[in-house]
């Protein structure tokens, strides 16, 4: 909305603008009398008095209505003049009557209602001025003692607040008259008056009225254009006339118009009653459809207009509160009223569901946004993650263009994997038991007193799309789904929060549900409902924008009863104002503490390069630890890299498993990041035995050869190198092809055991799960002989390999990597290939 220096700038630009046209319509309309003789002088003074009545009265404001449509456009301000009917002083020679209102004065008619002509030039009049105005520029008032239907048609327009039902009876016109004399009175008081326009259309004086209730009428006449207050009489009765008011009298073919306030068609040298010297024919009855369509255009905007910004829900000071006995944060308002919701030991946890497009996002973005203005870094931490395809978060997070943050942000996961979420459960269960641990040590102090000399602040996870999680109910499905309960339970005690977000019921069991019982908030979008009890019906029909926010665990109630649990609210589109958006995050990020880190993210659709790994870095400076094959990323909350230590002890060898070019790649990074982690010059002997090894082998060779001393071989020379002693890499690609049967398994599997302690580390390729499996001995352990890092070959087809179960299933873009005994197997996105 505009200032209101802006808006009084604007009613003075258009005050000006309606004198000056006045002026000009006032000298046109000079001219018309005396009454000209000769027709011609009629014809053309009518010509004239079109053009003008076409630059003082344009679009709704004057043009026949049969030519105007709903969508119209309406002026930039109330309309100075406005159009009753058409003057026709001639049969053929005919022009708009205007009459100056908005701006300046009011029009008083001898006749009310009940003469249907009048009640279509009053239905055609409000059409005009509502239409001709910005939504909400003007509204009206109506009084219709008469049949109380004139306005019938505009009922649309009372939701909006902008024509309320007509008052019809005495008190209802002392209503009325009482309610613009106080808008007089605040419009004079206040030096700038209002920047909109109330207009009262009196359609017919309700029986009793009282000679008073005319003085007040005139009283509000005289002062009221001051004010922004114009009145359209009906009925109003002849003898004195309105103050301000252009008389308009009914005679039964035609009306006559009188001189407007302040300015006369008559010449002052006229000898004439005054007014204008023509029979005027009144406008007739809009037609309804353009009535309707006018109608819904103003709701709309109105509608639209009265939309929430999320200013509206920020604190004034940022970080002005303190997280010890929850968080709370404006979500939204209802009725006006700002609504809030938080996170408590009674609410701890939030479900919130909503149809695709419901405005979820909108809805989670200003929520966290809330509470990250009201509580810094040292009371809210928030970790977030989506499990759906695409980027989410992103206000939240470093962009390539935008390095700023929200500091409460810790990590971040878009585009999420299972185990990314798994892991994420596992930094909330570590958290939870530190603190668990820190009461019991404080000799069992509540959360609240443990603050007290230590930092804890509140932890806020939200998951969404998390039906997501469970579209495999399998093994892993199951445990996150218990794990979560767990948390659940114990978490709110120790503040650490969870929200919870997806489409329908988010997959949690029935209404009986134990787990559902931890999340007594719950948020309620469009297509929400699952998230109410079966009765509750309160989200059926809500437009975006709206939800229903209830913190009983979507109880309901009896049918419209007062629910002090459950609010109907409208919350704003938080990128309506991308700039405000920006500007909160930088206004954020620039009151971190110093050194805080900007949160970890996690993007599934994501590659990481072998060239940006801190661990790889610090290798190439000279700072590696130990040798080790990097493999990639975990898919973990940390972002962990990936790595095979390869150390002298048996079985540091790696062994890749895959028939994919995914397979091929790890192994060149493997031996890519351990010649890094080497200081001085080692031995690399390359074996490419599969068909389309040799090439990526000799881009190997040419890359190592720099610093190592680097073979290429065939079976024979691996043989060879197997059995001599000299320390360094043997690396094979396609330790399953036939060839490769010319190397004993004996030797193979001594050379895992046995090699690395001497320095010397197998990194092999295996297409096919057989051949690694015929390595095994009697104990069949295969960790005491090589890690193994999987990509194409399904869990069901590694169990020959590790004897019991294995929960894994290929997919573009991951491995898998077991390396030691009892090994659950971490997920990894293995590195791409290119240098940044
Ligand atoms: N308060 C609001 N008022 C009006 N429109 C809104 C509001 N909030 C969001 N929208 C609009 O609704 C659309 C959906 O919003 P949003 O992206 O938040 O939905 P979503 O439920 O997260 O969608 P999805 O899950 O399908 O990505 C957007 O076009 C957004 O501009």
């Amino acid at each position: 909305m505009a200032s209101p220096k802006a808006r009084a700038g604007r009613a003075a630009a258009l005050h000006r603008r309606a004198e000056a046209t006045a002026t000009a319509a006032a000298g046109i309309l000079d001219e018309i009398r005396p009454a000209p003789a000769d027709h011609h002088r009629q014809y053309e003074l009518a010509e004239r008095l079109r053009a003008a009545a076409a630059v003082a009265a344009p679009g709704w404001a004057g043009e026949p209505l049969e030519t105007l449509t709903p969508t119209t456009a309406p002026g930039d301000g109330p309309p100075a003049f406005v159009r009753v009917g058409v003057a026709a002083p001639l049969d053929d020679a005919r022009f708009p009557t205007l009459v100056p209102l908005l701006g300046s004065g009011h029009l008083s008619v001898d006749a009310d209602a009940g003469d249907p002509r009048v009640a279509g030039l009053l239905r055609a009049l409000l059409l005009r001025l509502f239409a001709a105005s910005p939504a909400g520029a003007l509204l009206a008032r109506a009084v219709d003692g008469g049949s109380g239907a004139t306005f019938a048609g505009y009922a649309a327009l009372a939701d909006a607040g902008l024509l309320p039902p007509p008052a019809t009876d005495l008190a209802g016109l002392r209503a009325v008259l009482a309610e613009a004399e106080q808008w007089v009175a605040a419009g004079t008081a206040r030096q700038r008056g209002h920047d909109r326009t109330l207009l009262v259309v009196v359609a017919a004086l309700p029986d009793g009225v009282a000679p008073s209730d005319l003085d007040r009428l005139a009283e509000l006449a005289d002062r009221g254009p001051r004010a922004g207050l114009h009145l359209v009489v009906a009925g109003w009765p002849a003898g004195t006339p309105l103050p301000q008011a252009t008389p308009l009298a009914v005679r039964t073919a035609y009306a006559l118009v009188g001189d407007p306030p302040g300015a006369g068609f008559s010449s002052p040298a006229a000898e004439s009653p005054g007014g204008l010297n023509s029979p005027v024919f009144l406008d007739e009855d809009p037609p309804g459809e353009l009535v309707t369509g006018v109608c819904r255009r103003l709701v709309r905007q109105i509608e639209d207009g009265s939309r929430l910004a999320l200013t509206d829900l920020l604190p004034g000071d940022l970080w002005a509160e303190g997280s010890v006995d929850g968080l709370t944060t404006t979500v939204g308002d209802a009725a006006g009223r700002p609504v809030s919701l938080g996170f408590t030991e009674l609410t701890p946890h939030w479900l919130v569901s909503g149809r695709s497009q419901a405005g979820r996002s909108a809805f989670l973005t200003d929520a966290l946004f809330g509470l990250a203005a009201r509580y810094g870094p040292d009371e809210l931490v928030l970790y977030l993650a989506d499990v759906d395809d695409g980027e989410s978060f992103v206000e939240f997070l470093q962009t390539e263009r935008d390095r700023s943050w929200v500091p409460q942000v810790r990590a971040a996961g878009m585009a999420a994997d299972r185990e990314y979420v798994a892991d994420l459960l596992g930094e909330l269960e570590a958290e939870l038991r530190r603190r668990e641990e820190a009461a019991r040590r404080a000799g069992g102090q509540r959360y609240a007193e443990l603050r007290q000399h230590q930092s804890l602040p509140r932890i806020v996870c939200v998951i969404d799309n998390f039906p997501l999680l469970l579209r495999e109910r399998d093994r892993l499905a199951a445990d996150l789904l218990t794990r979560l309960d767990g948390l659940a339970r114990a978490a709110r005690s120790y503040g650490i929060h969870l929200v919870l977000a997806g489409e329908g019921d988010l997959g949690i069991g029935g209404p009986r549900d134990p787990l559902l019982g931890q999340f007594p908030v719950r948020v309620a979008l469009p297509g929400g409902s699952a998230v109410l009890e079966p009765t509750n019906d309160a989200a059926a029909g809500l437009p975006v924008g709206s939800a229903v926010v209830n913190t009983a665990g979507g109880l309901g109630g009896p049918r419209g009863a007062t629910r002090g649990h459950e609010r109907m609210i409208r919350f704003p589109d938080p990128h309506d104002d991308p700039a405000v958006l920006a500007d909160l995050r930088h206004r954020l990020w620039s009151a971190r503490p110093e050194g805080t880190a900007p949160p970890v993210v996690f993007a599934g659709f994501a590659r990481p390069l072998l060239a940006n790994d801190p661990r790889h870095r610090a290798a190439l400076a000279g700072r590696a630890h130990a040798p080790a094959a990097l493999l990639g990323r975990a898919v973990d909350v940390r972002r962990s890299t990936v790595a095979v230590p390869l150390g002298p002890a048996a079985g540091r060898n790696l062994a890749v498993l895959g028939r994919d070019e995914e397979a091929e790649r790890l192994l060149g990074t493997a031996v890519r990041s351990a010649a890094a982690a080497h200081p001085g010059a080692t031995r690399f002997v390359l074996a490419p035995l599969a068909n389309g090894s040799a090439e990526p082998a000799g881009v190997l060779a040419a890359e190592l050869a720099g610093r190592h001393r680097v073979e290429i071989v065939d079976v024979t020379g691996l043989r060879a190198a197997m059995a001599s002693d000299e320390p360094g890499y043997l690396v094979v690609f396609g330790l399953d092809v036939p060839d490769a049967n010319e190397l004993p398994p004996d030797l193979l599997r001594a050379l895992l055991l046995e090699g690395p302690p001497a320095g010397r580390h197998l990194l092999g390729w295996w297409r096919t799960v057989a051949p690694l499996a015929g390595l095994l001995g009697p104990e069949g352990e295969v960790d005491k002989l090589t890690a193994v890092v999987v990509t194409d070959v399904p869990g069901a087809r590694l169990e020959q390999l590790f004897d019991r179960p294995v929960l894994w299933r290929p997919r573009p873009g991951r491995a898998v990597l077991w390396d030691g005994p009892g090994e659950q197997g971490t997920v990894l996105v293995p590195f791409g290939e290119g240098s940044s």
